[in-house]
């Protein structure tokens, strides 16, 4: 077998899905120039926990310390928040496993910041493994939207009418008529990230002067296959994306001092981050009941990300400041119910033919040996079936014996009764009963011979 065979089969064996938990770390930005008469009230006592100490007493009943996998205080860099919070997620996609980054926190509290930093990051170090393998051939894609008061609009595309949205069986939640810009390199995909800031419906509100008022939504799709055995038939390719989610910031109009459009937009950013809160607080219960992703178009068009087949990292941003306690630990409640949420991600390969009659006969012969091993463990409950087959058999067979004997009988006797006085009424009518006995007997022969 060739490495380009070994290669897929490798890859095909570990398409089991994977179990595993959302990443989640929280980030505190130190307090900016709005709030430098305010109080800080949280420190990172540990790499992994956060701890509320204000000076300002505080009678509410909410924990006082808080545990993620990371969390970030105000001295950390963005790049040590992506290579502790984000990088093994983000590029898992090199290995054929979707994954995707979220920014979630209040309006202000360094999303796009954070977001920004990450992807960049993680597009140098996708081109880095890219430059590594040459012996693969990579194909990378480029899409990017945003929902911006519930309607999606494409960034790559100066025409701003609404996108549809569409549900297709294999793929999920799909947007049409998107762009998807195929890349020719790494200075190509930061002109088209420059477009998407561009794009962006960005409004100043109390809070930020550069407060994104969308939901953005980037999506890298690589596509990477060896290259020995490109057009040969028997390659396999890995497919899967990467999706960097910068959400609008949760806010009170009282504190953003919104009115108006600002207002408007408020409400919807609200609402569909309620919903993803909804979803979230769902999902950590486990996936039984109802999910309502369907609820908006930002948790339908994350979905997969969500609980699905894809490895999630979520960085949730806070201002540290005593005036945003309230916002502060409603994002801390967030990140917490998004600590239980289990995803399943797996390898997505695409298989040539060839590829994929050879790992059929591959699996037929593994579950040969698994049949020639009756004692093996894994083999115990096929047995066990075989056994209760067996004896459904035998006593399917021993009703068979019985009919075919009543069968014989019934058919001795219908002879007879034919050889006796034809004009003979009473011998008629008994024949007639004969015949009818004999045609249920038949009923019967031919229906257990067909079981
Ligand atoms: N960790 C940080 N260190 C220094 N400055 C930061 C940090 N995080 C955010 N900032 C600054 O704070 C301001 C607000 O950040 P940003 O725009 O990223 O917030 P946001 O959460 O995306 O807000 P919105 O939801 O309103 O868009 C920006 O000027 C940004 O440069």
């Amino acid at each position: 077998m060739g490495a380009g065979e070994e290669d897929a089969a490798a890859a095909w064996e570990k398409v089991e899905a994977k179990e595993e938990r959302i990443m989640v770390s929280v980030r505190v930005r130190p307090l900016n120039g709005r709030e430098s008469g305010d109080s800080s009230d949280w420190e990172c006592i540990s790499p992994t926990t956060v701890m509320f100490r204000s000076i300002v007493p505080d009678r509410a009943m909410f924990p006082t310390a808080y545990t993620y996998d990371r969390v970030f205080g105000p001295n950390c860099s963005t790049r040590q928040v992506y290579e502790e919070g984000a990088k093994e997620v983000a590029l898992s996609v090199v290995s054929g496993i979707n994954s995707s980054i979220f920014a979630y926190g209040q309006t202000s509290s360094g999303k796009t910041y954070t977001m920004t930093g990450i992807t960049e990051y993680s597009v140098m170090d996708i081109y880095g493994y890219i430059e590594k393998h040459p012996e693969r051939e990579f194909m990378l894609k480029f899409s990017a939207i945003e929902i911006y008061n519930e309607a999606v609009r494409d960034l790559l595309s100066h025409d701003t009418t609404p996108l549809r949205l569409l549900d297709d069986p294999e793929k999920g939640t799909t947007v049409e008529k998107l762009t998807e810009e195929t890349l020719r390199d790494k200075d190509h995909l930061r002109d088209l990230l420059g477009m998407c800031e561009a794009q962006r419906e960005i409004g100043e509100t109390a809070l930020n002067e550069a407060s994104s008022r969308s939901h953005q939504i980037l999506r890298l799709t690589i596509k990477s296959s060896v290259k020995q055995y490109l057009g040969r038939g028997k390659s396999s390719t890995l497919v899967s994306c990467v999706n960097f989610v910068d959400l609008a910031g949760s806010e009170r109009a009282s504190q953003t001092a919104s009115a108006g459009m600002r207002l408007k937009e408020g409400s919807h950013i609200n609402r569909s981050l309620l919903t993803l809160g909804k979803v979230v607080r769902q999902l950590s219960k486990g996936r039984n009941g109802h999910i309502p992703y369907r609820d908006s178009k930002l948790t339908r068009i994350l979905q997969s990300s969500l609980g699905g087949n894809a490895r999630t990292a979520i960085v949730c941003t806070m201002s540290p400041a005593h005036t945003h306690i309230e916002q502060s630990r409603n994002t801390l409640l967030f990140a917490t119910c998004a600590k239980e949420v289990v995803t399943n991600a797996q390898v997505n390969v695409v298989m040539s033919d060839k590829a994929l009659l050879k790992h059929l006969q591959r699996e037929l012969a593994r579950l040969e040996n698994e049949l020639k091993l009756p004692e093996s463990a894994s083999c115990t409950s096929h047995a066990e079936a075989l056994r209760e087959k067996d004896a459904q058999i035998k006593k399917l067979e021993k009703q068979l014996r019985e009919l075919i004997e009543e069968k014989d009988t019934v058919q001795s006797q219908l002879n007879c009764l034919l050889k006796s006085d034809a004009d003979d009424h009473a011998n008629d009518r008994a024949a007639k009963r004969w015949v009818l006995s004999l045609s249920y007997t038949q009923t019967y022969f031919l229906h257990y011979c067909h079981v």
